[in-house]
């Protein structure tokens, strides 16, 4: 049996739920032209406070702030990999790092990840790679969805990969191209309704539980425009901002309910996404993110699928860093030359290699 060389590397992502960033050491090779993982060490580094809100404020900085925050975040991000390959004592062939959107607006042409390479390498004196997303929106895409090469490689076993961070985002097969796009709101608007009470999030999604259906909400968040329009389609943190919060703050119902009537929503548009492109009598749909550990919207979206298509939730370690895992698998792919950016995904006007690479200065 042919194996290829194995990599050592570290993939790093800090999603849009703002809760903090995700470290993966993995092992990725192929067998006989097949991409295998193993995920051998895993770190999650909650964001304080600060940094939290610096992050979420980031969109409204000026010019020249926000460069100083890429400098200032890439430096911190290679402060955590150094921290965390010297208490493990890793060997790292390098780092694939996602950084953070800052700024988002497909319509644009922009989409922006703060964490410079240059102060990450530096920071933790391992090459990195990052800005995966510039070479797809160079050629016309959306920059986004990318982990969608990474469901197709590693996870082409399941009819559906469903994410649920900060946003929702589907991908799948159909007639030989692999198809993805954000669906919409997730945890995103959870976590906005919980932290009105200062709470970060709804753990296992207990308070939901109890609440009841505020139908005029249910139907203003179902009839946001972005779900009726046809993919490639991606959202940032200022379509939330612009689009969502006005209906959640004027609906001003108690935080169980509000929390109710968003579970049913997501579910509602994840089950018709799931049902309109469903090939077979009972697809597979693996879920990911931290979405998946709130039972009750499992639960709500199972109920919604009905027996068309069965929830399947993987190990936790993959629940929790499959992004960071397939980031870490993007790197992989930039390292040899080979696609990772899909343009049936993002519009592009061809499929790329996307990420660059820098080298640490000492
Ligand atoms: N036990 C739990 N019960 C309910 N919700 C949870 C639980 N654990 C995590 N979550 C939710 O999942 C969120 C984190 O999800 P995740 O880390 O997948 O998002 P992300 O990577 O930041 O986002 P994205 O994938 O959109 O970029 C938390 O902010 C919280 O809302
Ligand atoms: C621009 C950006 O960071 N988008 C994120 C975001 O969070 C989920 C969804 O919106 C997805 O489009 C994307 O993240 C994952 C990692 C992706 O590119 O596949």
């Amino acid at each position: 049996m042919h194996q290829s060389k194995t990599y050592k590397t570290l993939g790093l992502m800090s999603g849009t739920s703002l809760d903090g960033l995700d470290l993966a050491y993995c092992h990725i090779w192929q067998t006989e032209n097949r991409w295998q993982y193993d995920i051998k060490k895993t770190k999650s580094v909650a964001y304080d406070d600060d940094m939290r809100d610096k992050l979420k404020n980031s969109i409204y900085l000026p010019a020249d702030e926000l460069l100083i925050f890429h400098n200032i975040y890439g430096t911190w991000l290679g402060k955590q990999v150094k921290a965390f390959v010297s208490d493990l004592n890793l060997s790292v062939d390098f780092v694939s790092s996602h950084g953070h959107t800052t700024h988002h607006q497909p319509q644009k042409g922009i989409t922006f990840q703060i964490g410079s390479g240059q102060h990450l390498a530096n920071a933790c004196g391992l090459k990195t790679i990052c800005d995966f997303r510039a070479n797809d929106v160079a050629l016309g895409g959306q920059g986004a969805p990318l982990v969608p090469i990474g469901d197709r490689l590693f996870f082409g076993g399941y009819d559906f990969c469903l994410n649920l961070g900060g946003i929702a985002n589907i991908s799948f097969e159909k007639e030989g191209q692999r198809i993805a796009y954000d669906i919409g709101l997730a945890n995103m608007i959870l976590n906005h309704i919980t932290q009105q009470h200062r709470l970060p999030y709804d753990a296992g999604g207990r308070l939901a539980r109890s609440g009841k259906i505020n139908s005029d909400l249910l139907q203003k968040l179902n009839a946001l425009e972005f779900y009726r329009l046809p993919f490639p389609k991606s959202v940032g943190y200022e379509w939330f901002v612009q689009e969502v919060v006005p209906s959640v703050t004027e609906a001003k119902d108690s935080m169980e309910n509000l929390l109710h009537t968003a579970i049913h929503h997501i579910c509602e548009q994840i089950a018709a996404q799931v049902l309109n492109n469903t090939q077979k009598p009972a697809s597979s749909l693996l879920v990911t993110g931290g979405g998946a550990l709130n039972d009750f919207l499992m639960e709500t979206l199972q109920k919604k699928l009905g027996n068309r298509a069965e929830v399947v939730l993987p190990s936790k370690t993959v629940i929790e860093y499959k992004e960071a895992l397939i980031f870490a698998l993007m790197g992989v792919l930039r390292w040899e030359g080979k696609i990772n950016c899909l343009s049936s995904v993002t519009g592009a006007k061809r499929d790329c290699t996307g990420g660059v690479l820098y080298l640490p200065s000492f």
